[in-house]
């Protein structure tokens, strides 16, 4: 238990060798990195009348260039991720006994807190977090695995994952009518997972020195992010920039497979998380991935006859394992060069 860094953060002074990156990869004075001011804010409420035509071609620019953008007036109402955010700072701020039933190193357990990039790293460079992972899809087969401390949890995130999900698929709509394919393209099999990960980063004495998320594209088609403070960077143009943070906006993400089935017309944003020395962070993400069986590749009305397909096809349950296997041994994570032809 002592590994979760909730327990111990407090009482150091300094960062523990086993926190320091290496000089290349620590953000160094890229803590105070100036805001992108490429991601756009997309207002939702505005999709469904004349801007329908102009918000969709942002999204795809945006995707194109950067791979994220943000979204407000999403439906998802600001009582709802209040609840939601107010529940996990209760979780987090648990005495340490009360959180260690909860504590795991064994990635099969349906609900699980851990430390890092998911377990505590003996022989490498951790990352300053702690974390909360489970699945959430559908709810009635993953909801007796939650905790029933704090009190509300399986009420609120239950209904969180459920409007998260609405505005996943709403959103992955729009990327159908600008990608030019079907509408509910990517409704079935494609978004079948649905992984909930809430990152708690305490303050850091020395944030310049370490990470609380080292660099990398998500493994999953897309990622939903709300944070309530400053802490995400963009890595655009050669270099690393902030995500700003919109009370209650979403960050979406476009992640590795819909990179692929897209032929690269979209980009999986490359991304970390900066600390701070002041005060907590938390984020709760949202990855909707594709179901373990699916084969990824790109899709054929995609790749024009003049335009060279880019990706091989697998599927995604080798993808997720050689992907979570790059990450265990903090190698970042290049899986998809790996798959690139
Ligand atoms: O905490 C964040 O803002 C981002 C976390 C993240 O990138 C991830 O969990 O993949
Ligand atoms: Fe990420």
């Amino acid at each position: 238990m002592s590994t979760l860094l909730s327990s111990w953060y407090r009482s150091v002074e300094t960062v523990p060798a086993n926190y320091v990156f290496s000089e290349d990869k620590r953000p160094g004075g890229d803590i105070a990195a100036p805001v992108c001011k490429d991601i756009p804010v997309i207002d939702l409420s505005r999709v469904d009348g004349i801007d329908r035509h102009e918000i969709i071609q942002k999204i795809m620019v945006a995707n194109q260039d950067s791979g994220m953008f943000q979204v407000i007036n999403h439906g998802v109402s600001e009582e709802l991720v209040d609840e939601t955010m107010n529940l996990f700072e209760e979780f987090f701020n648990m005495p340490t006994e009360d959180k260690a039933i909860y504590y795991s190193e064994d990635g099969s357990n349906a609900f699980r807190l851990c430390t890092s990039s998911l377990n505590y790293r003996k022989d490498g460079i951790n990352t300053w977090k702690d974390s909360v992972k489970h699945d959430c899809h559908p709810l009635e087969d993953n909801i007796q695995s939650w905790p029933e401390r704090p009190a509300r949890y399986r009420e609120v995130v239950g209904a969180y994952s459920v409007e998260v999900r609405k505005l996943s698929l709403r959103i992955l709509d729009l990327i159908c009518e600008g990608l030019g394919i079907e509408l509910g393209y990517f409704g079935d099999e494609l978004s079948k997972l649905q992984d909930f990960v809430v990152h708690h980063y305490p303050p850091c004495p020395e944030p310049g020195l370490v990470l609380g998320v080292g660099s990398h594209t998500d493994a999953s088609l897309l990622t939903l992010l709300q944070q309530n403070i400053y802490g995400l960077q963009i890595f655009k143009d050669g270099q690393w920039l902030g995500v700003e943070p919109i009370p209650y906006a979403f960050v979406i993400n476009i992640s590795d497979q819909l990179e692929v089935i897209s032929n690269g017309k979209l980009k999986s944003a490359r991304h970390r998380v900066v600390t701070n020395d002041s005060v907590s962070r938390i984020s709760l993400v949202t990855f909707i991935s594709p179901s373990l069986e699916s084969i990824i590749e790109p899709e054929k009305a995609l790749v024009s006859a003049s335009e060279l397909r880019l990706f091989k096809s697998f599927r995604y349950k080798e993808y997720r394992a050689i992907y979570m296997a790059n990450l265990r041994e903090g190698k970042g994570t290049p899986t998809l060069e790996a798959y690139k032809l």
